[in-house]
């Protein structure tokens, strides 16, 4: 079965009814494999955010109840994954209890050459951010569509800031010196689980956040630099720029699986 997507869409063009039950099924494949192939049992695991997370959510929780895995104890990113991983019987923890993990895996929005990523389309991007980094080893997981030359056109960069005084943290991130000129801010409206507007109030993270989507036109010619800007503003809590934090991508594409690795 096709788990919940959690009404996450993006920008990126929508696949069409005839290729979308392919693109789920490549979503499926790597999200199988992640767990497959870097999943044993005994591990402490941090669970991605998103309709291809929610596979490797879904072959956990199968191979779990199967008792090909055991002792597995399990960090959710969101709201939603803990509610997809409670209902699977997956055991789950917090970094409170295990400051590191052994693995995390996750989606992407978009993957760059050297596998620095967009995430963050489905507003999960902090915790995301904060699991995935205390995990020994953080597998993406893709379909082709996510890989591209530059990151910044093909996929908004989300940037989640505290509420208070949001327009001008708006316009402090805007006159960044790696962003000035280079994208427009806007701000997230209706549900934090898409980048689309699909109400007329602030998008709400799982952390009482609001998020901007910051909109380029051009690639980022410097992520790492534009990655320790924003991360260095007041108001803004984290972004969705995630550099040199990939142990390994595995990419579905209409010629198969590959691996990828810095
Ligand atoms: O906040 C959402 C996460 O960063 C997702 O991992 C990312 O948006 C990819 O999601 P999907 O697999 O649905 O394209």
């Amino acid at each position: 079965l096709i788990p919940s997507l959690g009404g996450i869409t993006s920008t990126r063009a929508k696949p069409t009814f005839a290729t979308m039950a392919t693109q789920d099924e490549l979503k499926k494949q790597v999200g199988y494999k992640a767990i497959d192939d870097y999943v044993t049992s005994g591990m402490k695991v941090g669970l991605g955010t998103g309709s291809t997370a929610a596979f490797a959510v879904e072959r956990l929780g199968e191979l779990m109840a199967a008792g090909t895995l055991t002792d597995i104890i399990a960090v959710p990113t969101s709201v939603r994954t803990k509610e997809q991983a409670e209902s699977l019987g997956i055991p789950l923890t917090t970094l409170d209890e295990f400051s590191s993990l052994d693995v995390a895996i996750d989606g992407a929005d978009e993957v760059d050459p050297q596998l620095n990523l967009v995430k963050g389309g489905g507003g999960a991007l902090l915790r995301e951010k904060m699991v995935e980094i205390v995990a020994d080893k953080f597998i993406v997981i893709v379909d082709e569509s996510k890989l591209c030359d530059a990151l910044g056109p093909g996929f908004p960069i989300p940037v989640e800031i505290t509420p208070f005084c949001h327009e001008h943290t708006k316009r402090v991130v805007e006159a960044l010196p790696a962003l000035a000129g280079k994208c427009k801010a806007v701000l997230r409206l209706g549900s934090s689980t898409n980048n689309q507007v699909d109400g007329d109030e602030p998008a709400v993270t799982d952390n009482g956040n609001y998020i901007l989507d910051l909109n380029f036109d051009e690639p980022l010619t410097d992520a790492p630099a534009a990655a320790a800007q924003l991360k260095a503003t007041c108001g803004v809590v984290d972004h969705g720029l995630f550099i040199g934090m990939t142990t390994a991508v595995i990419i579905a594409g209409s010629d198969g699986i590959s691996v990828k690795e810095p």
